[in-house]
């Protein structure tokens, strides 16, 4: 028992599990429908006995007492105490009953009883595990508190107390082990639930202002019930084990009923004159906890669950490498939008996430404006700050990591005024903001169809009923040249191709009456044709309906091609603001010179080693003092090293922020020769900006198959 309990409590602590339903998704993928992998495995030698001992097991408890409750429950005052014979084959008990009959008839209340114990303890661990997820803060950090302190008492001596608690008798035992079974269930669910919870779907229904219980039911625990499936299944075996251990106790089963564990209990008298008394209940037992437990694994199998037995040890947390040193950053306000207010305005942003010395600031001061209708790019090396960026002003950063900001207006309101989930805030970013995430697989949930997920906004938001918020779906799949639009909404996200889905991610944006998309990296995981296309139909919204886009991405030349505006992070902070069309000629940050130096294009010699930026980005762990860039840059001062230069206006519309502005014709004059550019920079001439919209190509949307 202890052992099965300790496997569950185990199961919690495991990874989340992201790759099972990886491999779920990826059988999908592959076309393997979901009959014949349960075939499959049926034909394994793993399943096959699990499946003719669970069903020879369910045949027993369904029709022994039926057929043979007379015969067990047969008084014979003069066969009392007998030994195995050819008339009763397991011997008799101290009334002369044939102890096989009893045996074969125990095997209905040993399973139900285990099964009731089972399900209590998986209804309870589940309400324990969703409930951080469903209440506040505070009271979820104290029921996993609590869950936590249950997780460390052993098994068998929670399910010991319990039965002392609920006293003696069959009812009490269901609840003993019920109750010792939650713990390690809320565990599993709270890990699951958690890992979820930071998906790209799920962050996306958020912001489309779905409720915290409507995410839980429709996005978070349908994904989840393939391992509490698998879990439940296995510990049915442990829970039959630890019944029949209370029954031979004397805590479980009271007569004149009986399970196994009280013929075990009854039988253990006469061991040494006739042990097959005892054995045969034993016996009975470890196959019916054996049939749990094989189909268990065999239900792992089928839908790539990884069980205790087949899974990885957990990884230990990454941890922080060194402590922090947090720089203290000049402040830098918003550069102005022209003209009317700004749909976006943020000012003194800043991210921080608890460290073992104190907090690490990942986004430092980062002030940005993103006018009507117009696009804003973010650019920068991995770890720049981008995506917290987004996520802040999105209001999507998730505990323990703290935004602050001196201003987060979205639409001329301050969403600092409330919490970052009230209601106010849900509706006014779910129904005006939308995102798009990087990877379109993870950005839509694997269990519901495509077009549903699309409604549930305008079911959400609008109060469409279910087949009018349908046909908005379908219109809206249309709208963004979705080939076959009806059929594509009936279909799961699997069942697209990778730009069809980023397309279908547009859409779902398009689904509320968006005023600002912001898009995160959302063409990094196409290919480059797909690419063209998804950044052609950002720009074609953007232009049709005035739609503000904030853009982040890595590659300067997809925010030069489709933005008006660039923002360039680096170390959390905004090091240049300028315009798109001037980026390639009076970029004047080393940095930024540096990234437009970095990306190779068709003139790029290929006998020449390509150009890179020397060194590492920092981590916000370890931003020195100073200017964050000044280890890596090739005209870095001493003045550099200890003073952070603050963001200033160099010309209308442009921000610099450096103590040694580059300027010249183009980025590369005042740099060429130094260690990190090279003279193709001065390839790079204003040209290569040229705006998507200005192309004449169509979109082509409607050939692409999955
Ligand atoms: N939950 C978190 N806890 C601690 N640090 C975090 C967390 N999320 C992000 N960070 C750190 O904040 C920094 C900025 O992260 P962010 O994801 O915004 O970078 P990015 O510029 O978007 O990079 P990428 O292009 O790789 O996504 C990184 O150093 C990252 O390690």
């Amino acid at each position: 028992m202890a052992v099965e309990f300790e496997a569950l409590r185990a199961g919690g602590d495991q990874e989340p599990r992201d790759e099972a339903h990886a491999s779920v998704r990826d059988g999908e993928v592959r076309g393997l429908p979901g009959g014949n992998r349960w075939l499959g495995v049926l034909r394994t030698p793993l399943g096959w006995c699990a499946a003719t001992l669970l069903l020879l097991v369910l045949l027993l408890a369904v029709f022994a007492p039926l057929l043979w409750s007379g015969r067990a429950d047969a008084i014979d005052t003069g066969q009392i105490l007998q030994g195995s014979s050819g008339r009763h084959w397991l011997g008799t008990d101290n009334l002369g009953r044939d102890i096989f009959y009893r045996l074969l008839v125990a095997t209905r209340l040993s399973i139900a009883l285990a099964l009731l114990a089972t399900a209590l303890g998986v209804a309870t661990g589940l309400v324990l595990g969703v409930a951080p997820a469903l209440l506040g803060r505070r009271v979820g950090r104290t029921v996993t508190a609590v869950v936590n302190v249950a997780v460390a008492f052993p098994g068998l001596l929670l399910a010991l107390f319990f039965a002392v608690v609920f006293g003696v008798g069959a009812k009490g035992a269901v609840l003993a082990i019920g109750f010792a079974m939650a713990p390690g269930f809320a565990r599993l669910t709270q890990t699951l639930v958690a890992s979820l919870s930071e998906r790209d779907y799920v962050h996306a229904a958020r912001v489309a202002g779905v409720g915290r219980l409507r995410i839980l039911t429709r996005h978070v625990l349908p994904n989840v019930s393939d391992p509490l499936i698998v879990n439940a299944t296995i510990s049915a075996g442990g829970a039959l084990l630890a019944f029949s251990g209370l029954s031979f106790l004397g805590l479980g089963v009271q007569a004149p009923s009986y399970d196994w564990g009280r013929l075990l209990g009854e039988g253990l008298n006469g061991i040494y004159t006739h042990p097959a008394a005892a054995l045969a209940p034993g016996a009975a037992v470890v196959i019916a906890g054996l049939a749990f437990n094989l189909t268990g694994e065999a239900v792992a199998k089928a839908v790539g669950v990884p069980t205790a037995s087949r899974s990885r040890a957990p990884r230990p947390a990454e941890m922080p490498a060194a402590p922090s040193a947090t720089a203290v950053v000049p402040e830098a306000d918003a550069a102005e939008v022209p003209g009317e207010q700004p749909v976006l305005s943020v000012e003194g942003l800043r991210v921080s996430f608890p460290g073992p010395h104190g907090p690490v600031t990942a986004v430092r001061g980062v002030g940005l404006n993103v006018g009507e209708g117009e696009a804003v790019g973010v650019v920068g090396e991995s770890g720049s700050g981008k995506s917290l960026t987004a996520l802040a002003v999105s209001r999507l950063v998730e505990h323990p990591g703290e935004v602050d900001a001196d201003r987060i207006d979205f639409l001329g309101t301050s969403l600092l005024t409330e919490p970052s989930h009230s209601a106010v805030n849900r509706r006014l970013l779910g129904t005006s903001l939308a995102m798009v995430f990087q990877d379109p697989m993870t950005s839509f949930n694997p269990a519901m169809r495509v077009g549903r997920q699309l409604a549930e906004v305008a079911e959400q938001h609008f109060g469409a009923g279910r087949s009018e918020a349908l046909s908005r779906a379908v219109e809206r799949l249309r709208q963004v040249r979705m080939s076959a639009a009806a059929r594509r909404a009936a279909q799961y996200p699997h069942e697209l191709s990778g730009g069809m889905r980023q397309r279908a991610m547009i859409a779902l944006a398009l689904m509320g009456r968006p005023r600002l998309i912001v898009a995160d990296e959302p063409t990094t995981a196409l290919d480059v044709t797909v690419q063209r296309q998804v950044l052609r139909l950002l720009d074609t919204v953007r232009a049709g309906d005035g739609v503000a886009l904030l853009l982040i991405s890595h590659d300067i030349h997809v925010v030069a091609q489709t933005c008006d505006r660039i923002l360039v992070m680096y170390a959390g902070r905004i090091v240049e603001e300028l315009p798109s069309d001037r980026l390639f000629t009076t970029a004047q940050h080393p940095y930024t010179r540096a990234l437009i130096a970095a990306v190779p294009h068709m003139e790029t010699a290929l006998d020449r080693p390509l150009t890179v930026i020397p060194g590492r980005p920092v981590t916000p762990d370890r931003t020195p003092a100073g200017c964050a860039f000044a280890a890596r840059c090739p005209v870095a001062q001493d003045r550099c090293r200890v003073d952070d230069p603050r963001l200033e206006s160099v010309e209308p519309g442009h921000r610099v922020a450096c103590w040694y502005p580059q300027t010249g014709a183009g980025p590369a004059d005042s740099l060429d020769g130094k260690a990190a550019f090279t003279g193709e920079e001065a390839e790079l001439t204003a040209g290569r900006a040229e705006p998507i919209a200005a192309r004449a190509e169509p979109l082509a949307g409607e050939g692409e198959q999955p």
